[in-house]
């Protein structure tokens, strides 16, 4: 039998997703290396503190891909996105991209997919905090009627957000929509929150024909998000919801992001898509 190739995957930041996919890894011990963590300047020590002397921390791109991984995987921001995503996938890098409310910019998204195809490398985008996109990617072969999501989340995962101008949030007594428009807004607008309003459009209906609504919701049970989708289309209808645990150290983000980001990884080591 031939001796598997292990994979080498390099994280760009150092939060939340970041440390449960080293959790993950380090438990369910796949052929899979986190060779290396770009972090920000200054964060750089604190940080190899954390990850142990195996995995290389640094703070420049040029660094991370010096050491040479098959899949740079973001977990950090849009900005890392808009920043560094065509380098990556032009020199050939496999890049996985869960800041995916940057896509939100058509001009943005077009040049990622021209790199790729210049880099002859792939953009990895996986389902994040949401299930059901496999039946929306296909359903859009055929013609979609509507597409809508919802986003849900108690109210102190909306501060630091342009929520917090127009609501008192800790005063909202009951399931209350705070934004209600375009995907492309919804993911510049909040994007710690709304990344998904991007992705279920590019799954679908595209950045014009999608429903978005955020809502802050006090009764959710403690630590948890939720979210819904509905579709019609002429091949049948879809209507999700999901209640998902929050990360602990990050009310924003659902576990389900970095499961899905992990699972995305460990399809390419097994040798079947389950
Ligand atoms: N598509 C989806 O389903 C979902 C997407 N997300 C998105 O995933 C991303 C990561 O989430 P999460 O891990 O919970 O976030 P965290 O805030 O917990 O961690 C992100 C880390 O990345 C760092 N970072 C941000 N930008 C850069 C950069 N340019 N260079 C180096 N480090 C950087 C942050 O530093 P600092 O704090 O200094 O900014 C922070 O330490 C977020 O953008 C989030 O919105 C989250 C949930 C669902
Ligand atoms: O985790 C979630 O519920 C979704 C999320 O933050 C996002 O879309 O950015």
């Amino acid at each position: 039998m031939a001796k598997q190739k292990r994979l080498k995957i390099a994280l760009i930041g150092y939060g939340a997703i970041s440390q449960m996919l080293f959790d993950v890894f380090r438990e369910k011990k796949p052929p899979i290396d986190i060779v290396g963590v770009l972090v920000r300047k200054g964060r750089v020590a604190d940080t190899q503190k954390k990850v142990g002397k195996k995995v290389a921390v640094v703070d420049t791109l040029k660094a991370l891909l010096k050491l040479n991984p098959d899949v740079v995987v973001e977990a950090a921001s849009q900005q890392a996105v808009r920043e560094w995503g065509e380098t990556i996938l032009k020199k050939g890098f496999d890049f996985m991209v869960i800041a995916t409310g940057a896509y939100g910019d058509p001009v943005l998204w077009k040049k990622h997919l021209k790199a790729a195809e210049k880099g002859g490398s792939r953009l990895r985008l996986p389902s994040g905090a949401i299930a059901g996109l496999d039946g929306l990617l296909a359903m859009r072969l055929g013609k979609l009627e509507k597409v809508k999501y919802i986003s849900i989340k108690p109210p102190h995962a909306w501060t630091g957000t342009p929520a917090e101008t127009e609501f008192d949030l800790p005063s909202i007594k009951e399931p209350t929509v705070i934004f209600r428009g375009k995907p492309a807004d919804a993911g510049r607008l909040y994007p710690k929150n709304a990344n998904l309003a991007v992705t279920v459009a590019l799954c679908g209906a595209g950045l014009d024909n999608t429903e978005i609504e955020l809502v802050a919701d006090p009764t959710l049970p403690p630590g948890t998000n939720a979210s819904k989708l509905e579709v019609v289309a002429d091949s049948g209808e879809l209507k999700l919801e999901r209640l998902g645990r929050a990360m602990p150290d990050n009310p924003k983000t659902g576990v389900l992001t970095a499961l899905t980001m992990a699972d995305d990884l460990l399809k390419i080591v097994r040798h079947s898509d389950w």
